[in-house]
């Protein structure tokens, strides 16, 4: 049976759009929110994030089938062991955040007698809090998966089904392998984002508006990237370190035989990698996934 009662915690950019894709495309399923900020709660109510928002976190969660954890990865332990005592024994417990294998860790030690079955929508914005959520957000993306061992079969099939009727496509991965993934699709680009627009800054030169003046080089693409939430980006770096560390050791490795292509003045292997990559981004471009527009899909955007 599908879910019924949908319990949102944390009423930001994701759990905002979940709650507004809810009410767009799964009327009959019941929305309750609660945020730890009585100020984000005030402006869910203001924007109808939810059918209801609780002032109370055991409140929020009574007779919901499905609870979604949508807090910074480093929240996820204190925001579960505060809505704990309102769950039914039923409830599956889900979430949304940005790596996988640490947060499945801490919400099955939180909740030992409950269901949990980890989840991961690849979309998103470098917005957040309360007004930055829209219904549209999970059309065509990615929802990545990561049931424990023994999770049932039946209660997976039902929060697939949850994420595709919110327009979602969704792949089952084992939790370690998409926080591999994950680190070099999204954290490691994020990394380099704020490290590049931090170095740029702290340039003396720079400081005196030019980085501003010139920004409509490729500095403003990074730019957009780096403006994300430093409260959510802290949190996944803390939370998904080994396998952010191994890809780093990657990138820096590729990253010094640039230097050396440079230095050397090798002219043929700087063409080889940028002719590559360049395929990398046409081929994603055919297959419709360039998201990179910071409007992309907002139709119902106030
Ligand atoms: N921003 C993005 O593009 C994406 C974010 N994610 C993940 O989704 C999660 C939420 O991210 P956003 O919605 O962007 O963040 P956000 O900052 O917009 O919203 C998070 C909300 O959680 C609330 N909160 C914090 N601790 C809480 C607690 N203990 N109890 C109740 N509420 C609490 C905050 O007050 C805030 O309103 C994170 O785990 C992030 O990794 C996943 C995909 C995309
Ligand atoms: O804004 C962007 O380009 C993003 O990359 C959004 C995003 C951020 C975090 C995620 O876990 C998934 C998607």
């Amino acid at each position: 049976m599908s879910f019924q009662h949908v319990a949102i915690i944390g009423l930001g950019l994701l759990g905002g759009s979940i709650g507004l894709a809810v009410e767009a495309h799964l009327p009959d399923v019941k929305t309750t929110g609660y945020d730890a900020d009585p100020a984000v709660r005030e402006r869910a109510r203001a924007r109808n994030l939810c059918g209801t928002i609780a002032d109370d976190p055991v409140e929020a969660v009574r007779d919901a089938d499905l609870v979604i954890l949508c807090v910074p990865v480093g929240a996820m332990d204190a925001a579960a062991k505060a809505f704990a005592p309102g769950l039914l024994p039923e409830a599956v417990i889900s979430d949304v955040g940005s790596s996988k294998l640490s947060v499945s860790q801490s919400l099955a030690k939180a909740l030992p007698d409950h269901t949990i079955i980890p989840a991961h929508p690849v979309a998103g914005t470098e917005e957040s809090g309360p007004d930055a959520g829209f219904s549209s957000l999970f059309h065509q993306r990615w929802c990545i998966i990561t049931p424990p061992d023994g999770a049932a079969e039946g209660q997976i099939a039902n929060l697939k089904s949850f994420w595709q009727g919110l327009g979602s496509t969704v792949e089952i991965m084992d939790a370690k392998h998409h926080d591999l993934v994950l680190a070099v699709t999204s954290h490691i680009p994020h990394l380099i984002a704020y490290t590049i627009v931090g170095t740029a800054s702290d340039l003396e030169e720079v400081t005196r508006g030019e980085v501003i003046k010139y920004s409509a080089g490729g500095f403003r693409d990074f730019t957009r990237i780096a403006a994300s939430d430093p409260v959510m980006w802290r949190d996944v770096f803390l939370n998904n370190r080994d396998a952010v560390l191994d890809m780093l050791d990657r990138f820096l490795g590729d990253l010094a035989l640039m230097r050396e292509a440079i230095r050397a003045g090798d002219g043929e292997m700087m063409f080889d990698q940028f002719s590559k990559t360049r395929a990398i981004r046409r081929r994603i471009v055919e297959q419709g996934q360039d998201d990179a527009r910071p409007d992309f899909g907002r139709h119902d955007h106030e």
